[in-house]
């Protein structure tokens, strides 16, 4: 719901060693997830370590408004009593995701296969973004979408009465569209493919599989190919939501550029499609370490320890390497800017279309704050000034986008001078405890008056 209140300005002023453990919230994606599939069964689903984020809360008022029982009870755990599989009950309102673009892209293919009608909207940052390369494959399952102009939100879904499953190659690396695609699949007759040149995150598939699914997964010369049978009965599923790595990547980035820090981050999901930055970080000369290396629940599992880097040099991020770390490029911009010598990020073009245009997001504010940035459609390079040498004391604008927020108030901890951003609230969508944690680690950052 971020970007309807009032903004927040904050200011993170240079602090001393940043020490301790930082406890993380629950991952954002597989949180999404939980709640979607177990709305997609007959029975009750418990979910642990659930993301208490606005993004994800939206995500649960809109399960109830499809019929199903979501409850937030007294010892942390949330349960969710599903529909099944095609039962989705038409909401008797709009459905308004917030903030978030894995809420209503995982929302809609959710309920395109559903004999229901559905309008959906968002906040400035969402309404902002482009649904076309949602509402284009679930076109092929039958289902209609009307929207503003460029496939904007608010727009209204009529979902396929007599849906047919779909053979479909995924345009851009996006987890978002895959989902959207196997989530409409699900209430389909016969198989859905899903076709992804390049990997991203594989949450869907790992639990579509765990909810009983039948889902095969194939490398092949055209890519991943992703096989679903249609029309599964879904059993309800008892979830431990690993800790967000998108959301470890602050206090271990801030701990990499300020001084004498040594901070652990426990428990962090280490899934290979999510773990890009922690590789890329440790190629820069950071001391991150993975202790403790486990399986939890079917996916990797590590602490991780991150100390001052005084040593941090600027490297080529592969290509590649990008779908495994999207959400994390603003805080390694800010890394970078710590670095000596030259961080080159290609292969980004999805940068500009998330809650903001973050590579125009961060380099207006690294700019101002005296470091240079150097930006293409799908490219950017920052020129780091070395450890002690990023003048900072600016007011960057967040552009209703929580990376950015955090990306600044993480740069201001290891500036000459203080960083603000006009507004952190967007912050709460993902990470709501993220002020009290980095405090906790001995982080100043303040709110200011607007
Ligand atoms: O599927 C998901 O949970 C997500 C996929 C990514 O978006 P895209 O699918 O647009 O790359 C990522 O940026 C987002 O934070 C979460
Ligand atoms: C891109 C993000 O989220 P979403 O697309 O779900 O809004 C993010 O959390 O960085």
């Amino acid at each position: 719901m971020s970007g309807h209140g009032t903004p927040i300005p904050m200011t993170s002023c240079p602090c001393g060693p940043l020490q301790g453990e930082a406890h993380v919230p629950g991952d954002k994606s597989i949180s999404h997830r939980s709640l979607i599939l177990g709305a997609m069964c007959i029975g009750e689903t418990r979910i642990t370590g659930l993301l208490e984020g606005e993004d994800v809360l939206d995500t649960a008022k809109a399960m109830q408004a499809f019929g199903a029982t979501v409850t937030n009870h007294c010892d942390g755990a949330w349960t969710v009593n599903g529909v099944g599989v095609g039962g989705f009950a038409e909401p008797d309102h709009v459905i308004d995701c917030g903030n978030s673009g894995t809420g209503v892209r995982l929302i809609m293919g959710a309920m395109a296969t559903a004999p229901i009608t559905v309008t959906f909207t968002g906040d400035a940052s969402l309404n902002g973004r482009p649904m076309g390369r949602v509402t284009d494959p679930l076109a092929l399952f039958g289902t209609q979408a009307v929207g503003r102009a460029g496939g904007r939100l608010p727009m209204t879904l009529v979902g396929a009465a007599d849906p047919v499953p779909v053979r479909y190659v995924v345009p851009v690396p996006s987890a978002q569209v895959k989902s959207a695609v196997l989530l409409a699949g699900l209430n389909a007759p016969g198989q859905t493919v899903v076709i992804e040149k390049e990997a991203t995150r594989d949450h869907t598939e790992r639990m579509l599989q765990g909810f009983g699914a039948t889902l095969t997964v194939e490398d092949t010369d055209e890519g991943r190919v992703i096989t679903l049978d249609g029309q599964p009965e879904l059993v309800a599923q008892t979830i431990v939501v690993p800790r967000d790595p998108s959301s470890a990547a602050f206090p271990v980035c801030a701990a990499i550029i300020t001084p004498g820090s040594d901070v652990l981050v426990p428990n962090i999901g280490l899934n290979p499609t999510r773990a890009g930055l922690f590789t890329t970080l440790q190629e820069m000369g950071a001391e991150l370490v993975y202790e403790n290396m486990r399986e939890e629940g079917g996916e990797p599992v590590a602490d991780l320890r991150a100390k001052f880097s005084p040593n941090l040099r600027g490297i080529a991020v592969p290509p590649a390497r990008a779908a495994s770390m999207i959400d994390e490029y603003p805080v390694l911009s800010v890394v970078a800017a710590f670095a000596e010598g030259v961080t080159d990020m290609q292969g980004v073009k999805e940068l500009r279309v998330k809650e903001s245009d973050r590579i125009d997001a961060m380099a207006k504010g690294l700019r101002a704050a005296g470091v240079d940035v150097e930006e293409g459609p799908d490219w950017w390079k920052v020129t780091g000034l070395g450890h002690g040498n990023v003048p900072g004391g600016v007011t960057a604008a967040s552009q209703l986008d929580h990376r950015i927020a955090m990306a600044f108030m993480v740069m201001g901890m290891a500036t000459k001078k203080p960083m603000s951003v006009d507004d952190g609230s967007p912050i709460a969508t993902s990470f709501p405890i993220f002020e009290d944690l980095m405090g906790a680690l001995g982080a100043q950052i303040v709110r200011t008056e607007a």
